[in-house]
């Protein structure tokens, strides 16, 4: 069997009194892409952000359950959720770059993380870059304002600006939707050759974009996971009569 790199046990979340999630247990396999699909609203970017602690910065959420990463409760009070969001980094829907220069946007992390070394830190934006595939159309405009890039190469600096403090585990939530067709089939690339040595959970509507790019799919309604495993096997043979009618579009 292969390897987990995050379980999740239980999971329930609470706005306020209202349920989202319902008992999630997943296992998100190392080095793979898994894909979350399901209708508007089902809890996909809910389950999301619980993986890196992001729905702590809503008030009103209450969790319950556990959600291991490498074993360790995420929800344990010792959790350092600065390491833990360099762990299991973010990037959004919506290309969201400081307003700052391409090269300070990647050294952000590393900065906050404590690295000055001029020569480290170099190194480390030229290697994000690189590996988000943007290095050689940046390269000679590291100071330019990356709110002055196209929102592909907005969303590659985002993507090198999460790589940069070497996460094992990149969620994306929807991260070519705002994007134009070309631009989206080459973030798709990315992401596949990022599995290679990253985790990724991506949230997606685009069920080619799912059947195309991930290894894993999770299919969510309601805030509960229906059906989940290999991506062939949901795309062609689901075993929920549910799963085939939304994979086929009558419903979402
Ligand atoms: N900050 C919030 N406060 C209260 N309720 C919320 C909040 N965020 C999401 N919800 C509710 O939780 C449920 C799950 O929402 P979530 O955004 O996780 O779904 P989703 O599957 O990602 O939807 P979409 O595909 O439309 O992005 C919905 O009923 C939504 O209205």
């Amino acid at each position: 069997m292969a390897d987990s790199i995050i379980s999740t046990d239980g999971l329930r979340l609470y706005y306020g009194k209202k349920e989202a999630l319902h008992g999630i247990n997943l296992d998100i396999e190392e080095k793979k892409i898994t894909a979350l699909i399901g209708p508007s609203g089902c809890g996909k970017s809910t389950f999301l952000r619980c993986l890196n602690r992001m729905n702590d910065l809503i008030d009103t959420v209450t969790i319950t359950g556990t959600v291991k990463f490498r074993g360790h409760n995420i929800y344990s009070p010792k959790t350092d959720t600065v390491k833990l969001r360099q762990q299991v980094g973010m990037v959004f829907q919506q290309p969201n770059p400081f307003s700052f220069s391409i090269y300070d946007n990647v050294a952000f992390g590393l900065r906050l993380a404590g690295i000055k070394d001029k020569q480290t830190l170099d190194e480390r934006v030229e290697k994000a870059l690189r590996q988000a595939a943007i290095w050689d159309v940046v390269k000679d405009d590291l100071n330019k304002n990356a709110q002055q890039l196209s929102g592909g190469q907005q969303q590659r600096v985002c993507i090198a600006r999460v790589l940069a403090t070497k996460p094992d585990v990149i969620l994306m939530d929807e991260p070519t939707s705002a994007l134009d067709p070309i631009s989206s089939s080459q973030i798709e690339e990315t992401m596949v050759e990022l599995a290679k040595d990253y985790t990724i959970v991506t949230v997606t509507h685009n069920m080619q974009q799912a059947s195309r790019i991930s290894d894993k799919t999770a299919f969510f309604m309601n805030g509960k996971v229906v059906e989940y495993g290999d991506t062939a096997q949901i795309f062609i043979n689901p075993k929920e009569q549910i799963t085939n009618d939304y994979i086929n579009g009558n419903f979402g």
